[in-house]
């Protein structure tokens, strides 16, 4: 379907109103599925799949949304682990491109995999060889598979995801472990702190008690150099020490799950460990953990790989299921219009931009509604008050017509839509005059004519920018024109008595102010009353002066008033 620019504005605007509820950047392009088309079919299809997919949106959902992320496997190069192959199969293993390939062992890798016998078994597959690529993505999205499965027994659609968990669940052990590492620094220091202060409370309650003789036989050991025998007697302080740090390498080899031996027997205190001795014991630990790593990670991927295609399909459903929250919460009390031939109608249709707009129902062409004052006219002159809302009504028609070619349902409560082909909208341009802006106007009024086909060409007020009596003769011989070709087309206007004369075929419709409310405020009725000239708000205008004023100036009014009234 063909949008002229103004045209185009209004679908921009209804597309930025649904994009704006998107939350998720993936499922926008969802929205440019949905540009408007003439194909009665297609719209058709689009009809249904919105009704049956909107109920699938469940108000739970939009937290679930939120936390879903992309889970990218990605094909990264591990340089801690070595392939052995045989020369044969070199350039397939390269060809992987996962690790470093080889025909023999090599020094320097944590891991040694081999299709030869060298190191751990494994066969020329990136799962084999580097599960982690699939498996740690995984690991990481805990939170977008925990809602997927929360999300699939919402739709009722399933998911696997809580399969994939499951499996992961064997992860957690070597996971934490390997948080642990990360830490190890402030684990060893908080450890050795603990050591220290304990210890320096034993010494201080340790005091040697000597007998005479003691002292003795303990200056003459002095003497003579036998310092065993001397150490002898602190041996109980020793002793205590010493289990007190193997208690504490105890503790830590459980916590790491690592036999830990850290603290120095000969220097009993402090305790000291140097940061080599750290990063010495992270080096092997981590080591460890990478063949753990890997190890459980190949044995789950063998349980999760089949599940993974179905889940890549559940993520993008997901994308589609954050596009349809924000249609859904978009369209809230809409209804799909009835696809129809003959033209456009629809009862109580709020405009999308006004705030709690008064409903209004309007009818082109002939479709299956009718309302009184009404014939299955094309060509219709939209007439009234100023500020009444016939620009309004001109935006809500084409706000009802684009949704409805996108597929969408329409805010109106009944709406009756023909596939269209083109959708002119000619807004009124305030601020430009004279004759450049008039002979802009009048070209594109006339350019929306040229091209045979289904259309609707909806013009803001084109007088305005010329003399009236002009006026009349240019639209009046374009409408003709139109109405020839059998085009639709609401144009306001305030020379409708004029151009009522030479349309015959035209009917003119009114929007009006009901009177004035108690303050005087003119009361206007959205609704055009269907083939009558509204009345003007002059006339309302004079009567609320007239009510204001007193003395010789309501006289003057009064006169005014009457006037209108002969
Ligand atoms: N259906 C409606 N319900 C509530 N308010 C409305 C409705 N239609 C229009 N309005 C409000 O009335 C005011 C005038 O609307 P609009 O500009 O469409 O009138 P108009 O008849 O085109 O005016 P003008 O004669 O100046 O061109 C706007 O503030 C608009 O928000």
């Amino acid at each position: 379907m063909k949008l002229n620019s103004e045209a185009k504005k209004i679908y921009n605007q209804i597309a930025g109103e649904i994009k704006k509820r998107i939350i998720l950047k993936e499922s926008l392009a969802y929205l440019e599925r949905f540009s408007p088309t003439n194909d009665k079919r297609e719209i058709l299809k689009r009809q249904a799949y919105f009704k049956e997919n909107l109920k699938l949106v469940k108000p739970e959902m939009r937290n679930l949304l939120l936390k879903i992320k992309p889970i990218r496997f990605r094909k990264n190069f591990l340089y801690d682990r070595l392939l052995v192959v045989d020369e044969s199969e070199l350039e397939k293993a390269q060809a992987l491109g996962v690790c470093e390939v080889s025909t023999e062992p090599l020094e320097g890798y944590d891991l040694i995999l081999s299709t030869i016998g060298y190191g751990i078994d494994v066969d020329l597959s990136v799962g084999d060889i580097a599960p982690e690529l699939y498996i740690m993505p995984l690991w990481e999205n805990r939170e977008t598979l925990e809602a997927l499965a929360r999300i699939g027994e919402l739709t009722g659609e399933g998911s696997v995801a809580g399969e994939i968990l499951e499996g992961l669940k064997e992860l957690d052990e070597v996971m934490k472990r390997k948080g642990l590492i990360g830490d190890l620094d402030e684990l060893i220091a908080s450890e050795e702190k603990r050591l220290n202060e304990k210890i320096a409370e034993k010494l201080e309650k340790f005091s040697l008690t000597l007998s005479g003789k003691e002292l003795l036989e303990f200056l003459n050991e002095l003497k003579s150099g036998n310092y065993e025998a001397i150490f002898a007697h602190f041996s109980e302080v020793e002793g205590d020490i010493l289990s007190e740090i193997n208690e504490s390498e105890k503790k830590l080899s459980e916590t790491l799950g690592f036999t830990v031996e850290l603290f120095s027997r000969e220097n009993l205190y402090p305790v000291e460990v140097s940061a080599e001795q750290i990063e010495l014991l992270r080096h092997e630990l981590e080591k460890e953990l990478k063949v753990e790593l890997y190890l459980k990670s190949r044995e789950i991927l063998e349980k999760v790989k089949p599940l993974l295609p179905k889940l890549k399909e559940e993520l993008k459903r997901a994308y589609e299921l954050e596009f349809l929250r924000a249609v859904k919460e978009f369209t809230e009390g809409f209804t799909f219009p009835e696809i129809v031939e003959g033209g456009i109608a629809f009862i109580n249709g709020r405009h999308l931009f006004i705030e709690r707009p008064q409903p209004v129902s309007y009818v082109v062409g002939n479709v299956k509604v009718t309302f009184d004052g009404t014939n299955g006219e094309k060509v219709l002159i939209l007439t009234g008050a100023n500020s009444g809302g016939k620009t309004s009504l001109l935006e809500l028609i084409s706000q009802i017509i684009i949704l409805a070619h996108m597929g969408f349902p329409v805010n109106a409560e009944n709406a009756y839509v023909e596939p269209l082909d083109e959708l002119f909208f000619f807004r009124r341009k305030k601020s430009v005059y004279g004759a450049g802006a008039f002979e802009t106007a009048l070209r594109g009024f006339a350019r929306s004519l040229v091209r045979e086909g289904k259309k609707l060409i909806l013009i803001d007020e084109f007088e305005a920018i010329t003399e009236p009596g002009a006026a009349v003769k240019i639209i009046g011989e374009l409408l003709k024109i139109a109405h020839e070709k059998g085009f639709y087309v609401v144009i306001v206007s305030h020379l409708g008595e004029d151009l009522m004369k030479i349309l015959p075929f035209a009917r003119v419709d009114g929007i009006e102010a009901k009177g004035l409310d108690e303050h005087l405020n003119l009361i206007v009725d959205r609704q055009p009353k269907f083939g009558v000239l509204g009345k003007s708000t002059p006339e309302l205008i004079v009567q609320r002066l007239y009510h204001k004023k007193r003395g010789k100036e309501k006289e003057i009014f009064e006169r005014v008033l009457g006037a209108f009234r002969s």
